[in-house]
Formats: C-alpha cells, sequence, structure tokens
C-alpha cells in the first residue's frame, strides 16, 4: 500500500488493514467489558474482540477480562461464551482467544470487587515487557448504572502508566434533559478525550464510505446540493418486530431507538460540509468530520407536526401484534414505525426534505439512502414523456450497494425511454472481500485502539441532535398524535407515502429490476 492509502486508513476496512501494526499493539493492553454476562457481550463484543485477535490486532500477551453481577469462574464463564465465537473461527483460534479470557463478578457499584478485578490486570501487565499498559472499558450494561460504573473505574480501574478508554454503549439520554444529566455526570468523572460512545450505525461499510463516495468524486460533490437534488430518504425497515424485547422497547419507541442516534448519524454525514481532512496524524483529525456533523444539525428547523405520521403494529394470522407482548401495557402509545420530515435551513439544503422512515415488524429488512434528483428540464416536450427523476440509492444493508437508477433509450429500433440503473453491487464488484467485511463493531472497536474518534459521537453532537427530537417527543407524550394501525409484514401505514408523496418524493412504480 502506497503512503496516501496508508495515510487513509481512517477509511480501510480492518481486513484490509491486516498486517498494519499500530502503537497500541506494541504495548500492554486490557480489555475489561462491563456486563459481560449479558446479551451484547456475548452477540457483538466477544465475536469483534475475537475478530481483532484472529486478524492479529490482538494478541496472546492481551487480556479480556469479563466483569458482571452474575457469579461465574473463569472456565464457567468461556463455556458461555464459546458457542458465540465458533462460527467466527477455527477451533483452534477459538480456544486460544478464549485462554485470555477471564471473569470476574461484582456489582456495578462495589470498588471491592472492581478492585480485585484490577489487581488481575495489574498482575497480567507486569509480565509484559512493555512499561506502557493500556486499559480499554467496554460498557456492555444499562444507562442507569454508568455512572456508578464510572465512579469506581476512576477510583480503582484507571491505567497509571498509559491510557484509558471507555465505550459507551447508547441510549445517551431519553430527551435534552436526561442526556444534559448523564453528560453533566460523565464528565465530572471522565474527560470528553477517554469516552467513545459507540453507534453501530458509523461502523457500518456503507455509512463509512459515505464521505468517500461524496469527495472523492468529482462528479458528485457539485449535484450534492439544492440545485440538483430534490429530496433525501433515509429508510430503515426491519421485517421482525421486537422479538421479546417490547417492555424495554415501550420505554423507548422507534423515534429514540434507531433515529435519533444510527439514522440520524447517516443523515449529518450525508448532509455536512467538507470536513477540513478525513486523514493524517494527531487526535484534531477525528475532531474534523464531526465540527461538521455538529454544524448542520444546528441548522435543522424544528419539524413540523403535520410533517410526521406514526404508526404501531398490528399482528396478522401467523406474527403476533405488539401490545400482544406480555411486556407491553394494552394502552401502550409507542410508534413502532415513524416518518419524519426534516428541513436543514443552510444554503447547501433549503426547500430540499429529509425524509426518515422506520419501522419494526414491516414487509422486508433494509436500509438505505434514497437521494431523487430534480426532473430532467424540458422532458416531457423533448421526449413526449414524463421521464422519471434519476434517483441514487446507497443500500446500507443487506446487500450492500450504491446504484444510480438512469434513463436510456430503449435498445433497438425504438427511441423510447427506459429507467435502467448504473449498479454497484459489493458482492459482485468486490468478491475477494465482500463475505469478510468486518462487523461494525470489530470496526469500531479497533478505530478505539488505534485513538481514533472520528467514528465516536461526541457529546455536543448529541446535544444538537436531542433538541432536534425532545419537542417531537414531548408532543408524541402529550398524546398529540394518532397512531396508525399497520399490520404485521406490510409496507407500513398508506398515510405515510401520503407524506412522503406530499413533500415531494415521487414514486412511479414504473421501474423493474433484473438481478
Ligand atoms: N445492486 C443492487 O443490489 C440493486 C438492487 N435493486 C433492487 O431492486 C428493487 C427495486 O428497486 P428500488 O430502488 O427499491 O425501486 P422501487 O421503484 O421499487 O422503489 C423505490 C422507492 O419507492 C418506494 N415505494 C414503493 N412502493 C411505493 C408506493 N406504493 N408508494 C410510495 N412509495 C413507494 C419504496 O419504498 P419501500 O421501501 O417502502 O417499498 C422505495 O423507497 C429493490 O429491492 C432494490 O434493492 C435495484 C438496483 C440495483
Ligand atoms: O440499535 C438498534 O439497532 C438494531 C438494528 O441494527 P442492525 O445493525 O441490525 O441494523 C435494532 O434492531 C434495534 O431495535 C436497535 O435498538
Amino acid at each position: 500500500m502506497g503512503e496516501v492509502g496508508r495515510a487513509n486508513c481512517a477509511l480501510l476496512s480492518a481486513k484490509t488493514m491486516a498486517g498494519h501494526e499500530f502503537p497500541f499493539m506494541k504495548e500492554a493492553l486490557s480489555v475489561v467489558v462491563i456486563g459481560a454476562s449479558g446479551d451484547l457481550a456475548k452477540k457483538k463484543t466477544y465475536p469483534s474482540l475475537f475478530s481483532l485477535y484472529t486478524s492479529g490486532f490482538l494478541s496472546d500477551s492481551n487480556m479480556i477480562c469479563g466483569y458482571a453481577r452474575s457469579k461465574m469462574s473463569d472456565d464457567e464463564f468461556r463455556d458461555k461464551m464459546r458457542p458465540f465465537l465458533i462460527k467466527h473461527g477455527s477451533d483452534d483460534q477459538v480456544e486460544s482467544f478464549l485462554r485470555l479470557c477471564i471473569y470476574s463478578s461484582g456489582g456495578y457499584d462495589d470498588a471491592k470487587a472492581m478492585s480485585a478485578a484490577a489487581a488481575k490486570l495489574e498482575a497480567h501487565e507486569a509480565q509484559q515487557t512493555s512499561s506502557k499498559a493500556n486499559r480499554v472499558y467496554y460498557f456492555a450494561i444499562p444507562p442507569n448504572v454508568f455512572t456508578d460504573v464510572a465512579a469506581i473505574i476512576k477510583e480503582v480501574g484507571m491505567s497509571t502508566t498509559g491510557w484509558t478508554r471507555v465505550i459507551v454503549e447508547k441510549p445517551f439520554g431519553k430527551d435534552s434533559e436526561s442526556f444534559e444529566q448523564l453528560d453533566r455526570d460523565m464528565s465530572a468523572i471522565f474527560t470528553e478525550d477517554i469516552v467513545y460512545r459507540i453507534d453501530h450505525y458509523l461502523g457500518k461499510e456503507m455509512t463509512q464510505n459515505l464521505s468517500s463516495l461524496r469527495f472523492a468524486n468529482t462528479f458528485l460533490e457539485p449535484i450534492w446540493n439544492r440545485n440538483h437534488i430534490s429530496s433525501v430518504m433515509i429508510s430503515f425497515k426491519e421485517d421482525f418486530g421486537t422479538q421479546g424485547r417490547g417492555g424495554y422497547f415501550d420505554q423507548y419507541g422507534i423515534i429514540r431507538d434507531v433515529m435519533q442516534n444510527h439514522l440520524i448519524q447517516v443523515l449529518t454525514l450525508f448532509a455536512m460540509e467538507p470536513p477540513t481532512k478525513f486523514a493524517g496524524e494527531g487526535s484534531e483529525i477525528s475532531e474534523h468530520v464531526r465540527d461538521e456533523k455538529v454544524k448542520v444539525l444546528r441548522a435543522f428547523d424544528p419539524v413540523q407536526l403535520d410533517e410526521v405520521v406514526l404508526g404501531q403494529y398490528l399482528g396478522n394470522e401467523k406474527e403476533p401484534g405488539y401490545k400482544e407482548d406480555k411486556t407491553v401495557p394494552d394502552d401502550s402509545v409507542t410508534p413502532t414505525y415513524a416518518v419524519v420530515v426534516f428541513r436543514i435551513n443552510n444554503p447547501r439544503w433549503d426547500g430540499v426534505p429529509f425524509i426518515m422512515r422506520a419501522g419494526k415488524a414491516l414487509n422486508e429488512r433494509k436500509t438505505e439512502i434514497r437521494i431523487q434528483f430534480k426532473r430532467p428540464p424540458a422532458s416531457t416536450f423533448m421526449f413526449e414523456t414524463d421521464v422519471p427523476a434519476n434517483e441514487l440509492v446507497v443500500r446500507v444493508q443487506p446487500g450492500e450497494a450504491i446504484y444510480m437508477k438512469t434513463n436510456v433509450k430503449e435498445p433497438g429500433l425504438s427511441n423510447d425511454i427506459v429507467t435502467t440503473e448504473l449498479d454497484l453491487s459489493y458482492n459482485k464488484r468486490f468478491q475477494d472481500t465482500y463475505s469478510q467485511l468486518p462487523d461494525a463493531y470489530t470496526r469500531l472497536i479497533l478505530d478505539t485502539l488505534r485513538g481514533d474518534k472520528s467514528s465516536f459521537v461526541r457529546d455536543d453532537e448529541l446535544r444538537e441532535s436531542w433538541k432536534v427530537f425532545t419537542p417531537l417527543l414531548k408532543s408524541i407524550e402529550d398524546k398529540r398524535f394518532k397512531l396508525i394501525p399497520y399490520e404485521y409484514g406490510s409496507r407500513g401505514p398508506e398515510q405515510a407515502d401520503e407524506l412522503i408523496m406530499r413533500v415531494g418524493f415521487k414514486y412511479t412504480g414504473t421501474y423493474k429490476w433484473h438481478p
């Protein structure tokens, strides 16, 4: 890899970075997973740490210490974790990785138990040749214990010879007020530079790709504005319901669950102005992208209530409805589906609707960004037909792809216009790497080890995004919305389509894809 490519490693995948030696790899490292007995730890945190191990970023000299309230021996913990690792590597790799994993039990405010865990880290670190010992704490715990855990880590768990970094999971509050409280409590304990707020959508391949797509292609950036784009739609669809998590979900709803975090992150990366720099040496590099994301959030207009549609799913003959989940109250008014239109009041985006759609229990699973361009001028006169607008679609998942709906002459003797696509499907174009693309968590944990914060959420980003969402959430809690029922497995409420058409999205229904 040449020097330019190397400098840009912030934009490369863990796979293509394999073989790279980062400074943290020459120093002692312990990773402590708080909440190691939980769901996230077994489904995401440990498999991602294992991937970093099999790709050479973690080594046999590292220690991974699980910490949670449940009492377990090291071996019992390893037995619990083994089934979640086996599909990610060979049996030998799993066993050698599990040898790095120890377990320590204790309460989330129990400084004595945390000291016992820290003593194990110290004993291990003392055996290493490096005089610097770094520590990462991964908070796979509910937010109500964040500050208790943070306080005991600060008291007894900080590295005295190297850096300490803390990865924190959402939710980062429920509204502006609770966010400010959490932020005050956390910042009284840790300085912002050691806090890595993870949003796994920022680690997804196509989210990471957005800036390259925009700023590394001269044909795109000049048309990335109100002069050429008529609407932008960011959609998140899941073809399953709350899957027994209804009790948790009911406290949050779809807006807090995916819009205020994952989708707003995608939107701000899409809409921000060019950052000063993406890559290079120094911790300030990470701030350039985050500065621009904050700036664009500050330009959001208040959401208009008549530009919002909310829904809740009903069951069908096969699947239960949302309120049939025993953990959901019978009178729940929590939306499982939402369309919200955002307006960005700056010279680039004035007048362009940003339509955010998210829903559970829909007809398919997909996340995408759909950019609809203005119609070709005078097309009805010139071609004597309504030529459809071009659309650029960034398919985030599943089946990562970028395709541009393009109008061409129908091949043959006809002069009719047909809409087809310029298609960059990742599974075809990047056959060697596609099946090995790293999980979002793998990439983000590696970024933490490297000290690259550009794909983590800064406190002022959260502050600004809560300012956008809080008034809307309050209106929902004040029951100012009618929740529209939709059937499990449908495309969501019809009123959602009416809204997106009303604000400017055009659906012709004429495009057919032939894979
Ligand atoms: N490289 C690749 O992998 C490619 C894949 N394709 C695939 O082809 C298929 C069709 O392409 P696509 O770009 O989605 O085109 P469509 O024209 O089918 O859909 C375009 C958009 O219109 C919305 N829509 C659909 N029905 C209605 C309606 N009745 N009223 C209002 N809006 C509606 C869809 O929303 P909603 O999502 O809610 O249905 C979608 O956002 C997709 O599955 C796509 O993944 C196409 C090109 C390349
Ligand atoms: O954070 C969350 O994200 C998942 C969707 O993540 P994905 O990577 O599978 O797209 C969502 O199902 C969950 O409700 C939400 O809390």
